[in-house]
């Protein structure tokens, strides 16, 4: 017996709802996988902010050193990071031609680096927003202006946020680097890099100060590994294409406009707030003590490596003979206990910290560092000279100027 007519009307409706459902979740699916944007706070690659007549006319503008003979012409990756920032208006200030560049990621407040974005463009750099895995801008900007340097400092900070984000030190610490070095091998002509390594490098290494003679074949953290990494990936591009490279071993760099996620900067916010500060401590009621480093210190070291590195020798992705590869440490060879940091913070706060000591966790954190400066001495001429007493003096000095004075929210 023939179905009544309604009957296949509904059939025909439901496989078509049918349809509409498989066709929708097909291509949800693919635009998920393909087209979704990752999460990482480090990857901002894939929303394009640059380009256009404005954006080239700043870009040259702020790349012509301030006297045409002589002055270097430097791209500075994390210009609004901490060091960066420093660097960046320490290099513009003598007359170099500068241009930033930094993803404004949020693994800490985006708005502290925004402030320091704003005080480099009132120094006259302007800083690119992009990332250093993207590589058009990179060849945009090595088309538009013929970098003597690249002075990068864009990295995945921070030895413990490693456990919880491992993907992110692989991404800018990794990928990023590589992305960068593809690009300076191609220039014509090939800048010459000096980069952002890390004191972390020597992880377990017993031997005390650290010398870059040293072991790091032991890093204690996924972050340590990265920079390790870094050293090697340095090596090889030096050797395959010229390029020249010197690698700075930064000991906890500390300082106005510093990094939230670094335990002088939380623990001023906490003793603040009167909020517990927790002070690791080693073995055997052991200290953990940290080769400070302050950022004006740190900034003359950078400076120096710019200022002594030699040409790299290839071009256009050809080497044409060996190049200069360097490393080294940029400590203040004096170090001092954490609980030691927070007894300057108190007098310098007037305010009795709530201290909890506790076993160091195992979160990649090394006990101990002290650098070895001989080789920065003999070659650079560095000589630290702020004792962390000056320089935490003038951390706080700064951070109640920045968030209490100025009524700014501090978040870490
Ligand atoms: O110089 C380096 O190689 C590294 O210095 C710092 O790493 P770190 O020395 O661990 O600096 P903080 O995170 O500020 O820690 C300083 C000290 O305070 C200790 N700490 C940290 C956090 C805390 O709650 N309590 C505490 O006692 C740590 O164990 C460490 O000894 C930076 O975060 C790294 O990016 C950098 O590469």
């Amino acid at each position: 017996m023939d179905k009544p007519f309604y009957i296949h009307r509904l059939r025909y409706h439901v496989s078509l709802t049918k349809l509409f459902f498989w066709a929708f979740l097909f291509l949800s699916l693919i635009y998920f996988f393909f087209f979704h944007p990752p999460s990482s706070p480090s990857d901002s690659s894939r929303r394009v902010l640059w380009g256009g007549a404005d954006w080239e006319y700043r870009v040259l503008h702020s790349a012509r050193p301030r006297s045409r003979a002589g002055g270097h012409v430097v791209l500075v990756t994390g210009a609004a990071g901490f060091v960066g920032t420093h660097v960046s208006a320490a290099l513009r200030r003598r007359g170099d031609g500068v241009v930033g560049l930094d993803n404004f990621n949020d693994y800490y407040d985006p708005a502290l680096k925004r402030g320091r974005a704003s005080l480099l463009e009132r120094a006259g750099v302007f800083v690119v927003e992009g990332d250093i895995n993207d590589s058009m801008l990179l060849e945009k900007l090595f088309n538009l202006v013929k970098f003597s340097h690249v002075m990068h400092l864009a990295a995945q900070a921070g030895v413990r946020y490693a456990m919880k984000n491992p993907g992110s030190y692989v991404n800018s610490n990794i990928a990023g680097f590589v992305n960068l070095l593809e690009v300076c091998k191609n220039a014509n002509p090939q800048p010459a890099i000096i980069w952002a390594s890390s004191s972390s490098v020597y992880g377990l290494n017993k031997k005390t100060p650290f010398s870059e003679k040293d072991r790091t074949d032991q890093p204690s953290s996924l972050y340590a590994a990265t920079k390790k990494a870094g050293e090697e990936i340095a090596h090889t591009y030096n050797h395959i294409y010229g390029l020249s490279i010197t690698g700075l071993r930064f000991f906890t760099v500390y300082g106005p406009w510093g990094r939230p996620d670094m335990a002088y900067f939380f623990f001023t916010k906490n003793i603040l707030k009167r909020k517990p500060v927790m002070i690791f401590e080693g073995p055997e009621h052991a200290a953990v003590a940290r080769d400070f480093t302050y950022i004006d210190d740190i900034v003359k070291g950078c400076l120096a490596a710019l200022d002594t590195a030699k040409k790299s020798t290839g071009s256009g992705g050809k080497k044409r003979g060996a190049a200069q590869l360097r490393v080294f440490n940029l400590g203040n060879t004096s170090p001092e206990p954490v609980g030691k940091l927070v007894s300057i913070l108190e007098k310098l706060l007037k305010i009795k910290a709530k201290k909890i000591v506790l076993p160091i966790p195992a979160n990649g954190d090394v006990l101990f560092t002290h650098a070895n400066i001989s080789l920065a001495q003999r070659e650079l001429g560095y000589k630290p000279s702020t004792d962390l007493q000056t320089g935490l003096k003038k951390f706080v000095r700064w951070y109640l100027d920045y968030y209490l004075h100025s009524g700014k929210k501090s978040a870490v």
